[in-house]
């Protein structure tokens, strides 16, 4: 007996007080750091989703974007899950059977049935935005583009969607959306610290947005945002008639004016290959208000190729008009345009003219250099060494090569300096750069004005603390018990 009580006063670990404490203290810490590791972390992740149409004038393609709902105002939280490219061509050119514009929708919209759950489907909203092709046909024939916007609005209505509506949107939107969706993708409103100006290149127009050092003359072409805090003050203009399938038509009809043949059958054309010769139709080159002066092309003709880049490049640059400027600067056409400032994410045909032709890095001289290379290269070469790739496209690259550096350099003033600050890109992360996320951001509010409350630390930094503090009271407790048991074992030595 007097042998046991020995061992309990030498072991204090076995007093019932001390047992009771450490039990006490180990469920504090299971219970701070279970109360940490589900605080703020959201049982169950959900997913919203929203889907625009980009109808844009060659061809409609369809984005299903996703984020998570509880996270809906935090920048660069959206992000582009599916696309769908419609088959055939944009929906302009169903002006004449307006009601297979809805129908040409169908097969991308099922698909967008399938991809999004079917419990979000009530909520997800459905935008189609149309650009230059409808504006033209709108100037051309509104009746027609009438029917057109009705046709696609029935077909959109009949799905499970919350279908939000189908319109033209401005040249200025399309500019400003561009320039939002760049910026939100590349993280920049959150850090605040300098913006991507964006250039965008369609088949009927182009837009240039920007933040200019100078002042901005013109009302029409500025754009102001508050976004996380910050306010934008952008310069964006929208070019109708100079997307590249335009600007085309422009130029051939200008050549049509003095390069035809004594038949007035053939066009000889030096932004196409040797050899390259194609039986085309008036139409094909005449067929649109861009074009005003109609000129004595036959019916049919034959586009014959010249592969002469020099050449090509004066006769692109006619399609410029410098000869009137109201403003301090212009770019053309009479526009205001401040001078280019900053770096610049250049998408969409921008992109896929330039990474076809190996363009995307290298000198504004290089890019020269290799152009008129490749115009002199004859077409029967050309064919052969790209037989995957579409002939229409094909056969336009010289041209729209020369387009894209005639615009940069001589219309929008871009030098040699500035040249590497262009970025051709495509993507950012997984969304297409292009206008249709910024429009979904800016009518879904997901943007807000101000920036939103941000808790003190993330959710990893506040886990930590609150582990690495409990796990210090811990150590505190057990060194206080250590200094507790050595006084009264000096206490009861004294005694003995
Ligand atoms: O793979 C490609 N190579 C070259 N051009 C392409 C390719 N894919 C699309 N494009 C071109 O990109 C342009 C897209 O224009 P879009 O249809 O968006 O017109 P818009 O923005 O003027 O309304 C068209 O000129 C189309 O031919
Ligand atoms: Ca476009």
């Amino acid at each position: 007996m007097d042998e046991q009580r020995e061992v309990q006063v030498k072991n204090p670990c076995h007093r019932p007080v001390f047992l009771i404490l450490t039990a006490v203290i180990a469920a504090v810490i299971i219970t701070v750091v279970s109360i940490s590791v589900v605080q703020n972390k959201h049982i169950l992740q959900k997913y919203k989703y929203g889907i625009v149409l980009d109808a844009g004038s060659s061809h409609t393609s369809v984005y299903i974007y996703e984020w998570p709902a509880e996270k809906e105002n935090n920048t660069g939280m959206v992000r582009q899950t599916h696309t769908c490219h419609v088959k055939g061509k944009g929906i302009s050119s169903y002006s004449t059977i307006p009601e297979k514009a809805g129908m040409s929708l169908q097969e991308c919209m099922e698909e967008a049935k399938q991809k999004i759950p079917v419990a979000r489907h009530p909520e997800t909203p459905v935008y189609l935005g149309a650009t230059a092709g409808m504006r033209l046909l709108k100037m051309d024939n509104e009746d027609a583009s009438n029917k057109v916007l009705a046709s696609v609005t029935n077909s959109l209505k009949k799905y499970p969607f919350s279908f939000q509506g189908a319109r033209i949107i401005l040249g200025q939107e399309e500019g400003a959306f561009g320039w939002i969706t760049v910026n939100y993708l590349s993280d920049n409103f959150r850090k605040a610290m300098g913006t991507l100006g964006a250039l965008d290149l369609g088949g009927a127009s182009t837009q240039i947005t920007f933040i200019p050092k100078q002042e901005i003359e013109s009302q029409d072409n500025t754009i102001d945002f508050r976004l996380y805090g910050n306010d934008y003050h952008l310069y964006t203009h929208s070019f109708l008639c100079f997307g590249k399938d335009q600007v085309l038509r422009l130029s051939l009809a200008e050549k049509s004016r003095y390069t035809l043949d004594k038949n007035n059958s053939t066009l000889s054309d030096p932004c196409f290959h040797t050899g390259y010769n194609s039986s085309k139709k008036y139409m094909d080159v005449f067929d649109t208000p861009c074009v005003k002066e109609k000129s004595a092309l036959p019916k049919d003709f034959i586009h014959v190729g010249l592969g002469d880049w020099a050449e090509c490049q004066n006769s692109v640059k006619k399609v410029f008009d410098a000869s009137h400027c109201r403003y301090s600067t212009c770019s053309f056409d009479g526009v205001f345009q401040p001078s280019v400032e900053g770096k610049f994410g250049a998408f969409s045909a921008f992109y896929f003219v330039m990474d076809f032709l190996n363009l995307t890095s290298g000198t504004l001289e290089d890019a020269k250099l290799k152009m008129r290379r490749y115009c002199s290269t004859p077409w029967k070469d050309i064919v052969q060494r790209y037989p995957k790739i579409l002939e229409k496209y094909l056969s336009e690259y010289c041209f729209s090569g020369t387009y894209i550096l005639t615009l940069l350099e001589h219309g929008y003033k871009f030098t040699s300096n500035n040249w590497k600050d262009i970025q051709f890109i495509k993507k950012i992360g997984d969304s297409d750069a292009g206008w249709t996320l910024g429009y979904m951001l800016n009518l879904t509010n997901m943007i807000p004005a101000e920036a939103p409350d941000v808790p003190l630390m993330p959710h990893g930094g506040y886990v930590s603390f609150m582990v690495l503090f409990t796990l210090l009271v811990f150590l505190l407790f057990f060194l206080a018990f250590l200094y507790y048991r050595r006084s009264t074992r000096t206490a009861q030595k004294d005694i003995i």
